[in-house]
């Protein structure tokens, strides 16, 4: 039986460039990523995702928009992380590496894809397009995509995102 754990990923970026953190540690370390992490209990997805960007990049927003969600299984793992992705270009704070992220700007036509998530040269032109997405992705190996599903979608249950859940 799979049961489902949430994330978010946090994309802040503008005209000509994207912010990524190099994971220094634990899951997908060695990979540059938006920034993120486990939704708490008695937190919203929106708040986390709001939280998690500030904890790891030192940035400060008050509102993200919803962009996607990607499921994404293991072989061998009842783990389902379904990852809740949301965008912004306005932010206050300094950039601030922390013991789990060192962040960095990349131009767009710069994106660092072979050493990203395999999954991210999939789905990251559709964000860079203003796009929003759906997607599953199965992993054979933490490098090896065995197959997947993404679809460009009209609307997302942004409902779900505010509410406070109980985990
Ligand atoms: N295949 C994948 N492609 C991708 O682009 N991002 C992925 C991914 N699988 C997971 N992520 C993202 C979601 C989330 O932002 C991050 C994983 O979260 P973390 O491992 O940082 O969670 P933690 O449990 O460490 O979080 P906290 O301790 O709560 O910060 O990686």
């Amino acid at each position: 039986m799979s049961f489902r754990k949430r994330f978010t990923l946090a994309l802040v970026r503008n005209a000509e460039e994207v912010l990524l953190g190099l994971k220094k540690r634990g899951f997908g370390e060695g990979k540059w990523n938006g920034f993120g992490g486990k939704v708490e209990a008695g937190e919203s997805i929106h708040d986390a995702a709001v939280r998690e960007l500030r904890e790891e990049s030192g940035l400060i927003v008050e509102n993200l928009k919803y962009i996607g969600i990607l499921d994404f299984e293991f072989a061998g793992d009842p783990k389902i992380l379904e990852v809740h992705v949301f965008t912004t270009s306005q932010f206050t704070g300094q950039l601030v590496e922390s013991d789990e992220m060192k962040p960095q700007w990349f131009s767009i036509q710069d994106v660092p894809f072979a050493k990203m998530w395999p999954d991210d040269e999939f789905w990251f032109p559709l964000f860079l397009k203003n796009e929003m997405f759906k997607g599953y992705f199965f992993y054979k190996d933490q490098d090896t995509i065995g197959h997947y599903t993404l679809s460009v979608v009209d609307e997302l249950p942004s409902e779900n995102i505010s509410k406070m859940l109980e985990l």
